[in-house]
């Protein structure tokens, strides 16, 4: 793996040094994990567009054949071929990603380049794949949702490692976080006696509860004055019918986020909705490579984990 590694885009590696330089960035190189799956295309993509390096190996998940994927700028760029191996399953380690990933390393760190790992795999993968980045003391930035958030929080710590962890990377989404949590911290409680209701949709392939719906009701539970449990408040869609009656357009139904927070009071004559509908994936591909771009000029001591509210509060996100 180290012959093969970082890609030889002559035309693509001016560009990344030219846009290194005005940004002031180390070398960096991006493997993308949770290929050929959508985010995964949708990530390399917005690299690309920006200049960043991806790198020729990627990690994919167990119900994958292919040994091979193109990925390319969705503009009519050249594609670049990124041969895949599996990642990890069990948590314990599975010796032949280790011994693919060690050698990557490496090969990476004698060239003087940051590989940053980006996560975008299934909930099931986020402990495994977490610790695989630990072990390789590999910085990454995690927008796979689900898995035990704590424990990865706890392993990236203990490894020391740089990482951005957030569960929606797209700016204004992540700006109504900031705002709800800002709210929620300056007025608790004003909210009080009122009832919530999540409803949220998603392509019928999601395998969990939406990340952002998680954290978002946390704002709400403070504003409301008592914490709420996920499946207490939380309505998911994930049938083409009922989606289809939420408002979700056909063409999205392969690739949605439709959620509508709602507030009401206890008498019904009051009512507050909270909405933010998304077609598509590019808005959280491009939030991406904001905290790509944020976490390869982190270096300090004191804080190494971040999520996308600080990418944002930064400026850093385009
Ligand atoms: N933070 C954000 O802004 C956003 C987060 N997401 C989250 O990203 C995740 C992926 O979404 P999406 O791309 O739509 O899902 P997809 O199912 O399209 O893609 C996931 C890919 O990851 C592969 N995979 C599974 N396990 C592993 C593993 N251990 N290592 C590497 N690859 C693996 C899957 O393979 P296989 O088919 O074999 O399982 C599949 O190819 C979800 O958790 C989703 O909620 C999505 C959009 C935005
Ligand atoms: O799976 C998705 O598609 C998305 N997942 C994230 C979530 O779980 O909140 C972000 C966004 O909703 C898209």
């Amino acid at each position: 793996f180290v012959g093969m590694l970082p890609s030889r885009h002559k035309q693509s590696q001016g560009r990344q040094s030219q846009l290194r330089m005005m940004a002031k960035l180390p070398k960096v190189a991006v493997m993308v994990n949770g290929l050929p799956g959508a985010m995964g295309k949708e990530v390399a993509a917005a690299c690309l567009r920006r200049g960043l390096e991806v790198c020729s190996v990627g990690l994919t998940g167990p119900q994958v054949d292919e040994e091979c994927v193109d990925v390319d700028d969705g503009e009519g760029g050249k594609p670049q071929t990124i041969r895949l191996v599996k990642g990890p399953v069990t948590g314990a380690g599975d010796e032949e990603c280790d011994a693919r990933l060690q050698g990557l390393v490496a090969g990476y760190r004698e060239s003087g380049t940051r590989l940053i790992a980006v996560d975008y795999t299934h909930p099931t993968a986020v402990n495994p794949n977490g610790m695989l980045y630990a072990r390789h003391k590999m910085d990454f930035v995690m927008g796979t949702t689900g898995g035990d958030r704590d424990k990865l929080l706890k392993d990236v710590e203990e490894a020391g490692i740089y990482a951005v962890i957030a569960p929606n990377m797209a700016k204004q989404i992540v700006a109504l976080q900031a705002g709800l949590e800002t709210m929620a911290g300056t007025f608790p409680g004003a909210f009080e006696g009122y009832n919530l209701r999540v409803v949220e949709s998603h392509q019928s392939s999601k395998a969990d509860t939406s990340g952002t719906a998680k954290a978002l009701i946390a704002s709400f539970g403070t504003l409301v004055g008592k914490p709420y449990k996920v499946e207490d408040v939380i309505a998911m869609i994930r049938d083409r019918e009922g989606q289809l009656e939420f408002g979700v357009p056909e063409a999205g139904l392969g690739g949605h986020a439709f959620h509508t927070y709602q507030l009401l009071s206890p008498d019904g004559s009051v009512e507050f909705q909270f909405r933010h509908n998304v077609v598509g994936r590019r808005i959280y591909a491009e939030g991406t490579v904001d905290a790509l771009t944020y976490l390869a000029q982190q270096h300090g001591p004191d804080k190494k984990v971040f999520n996308m509210v600080d990418v944002l509060k930064a400026g850093a996100m385009k």
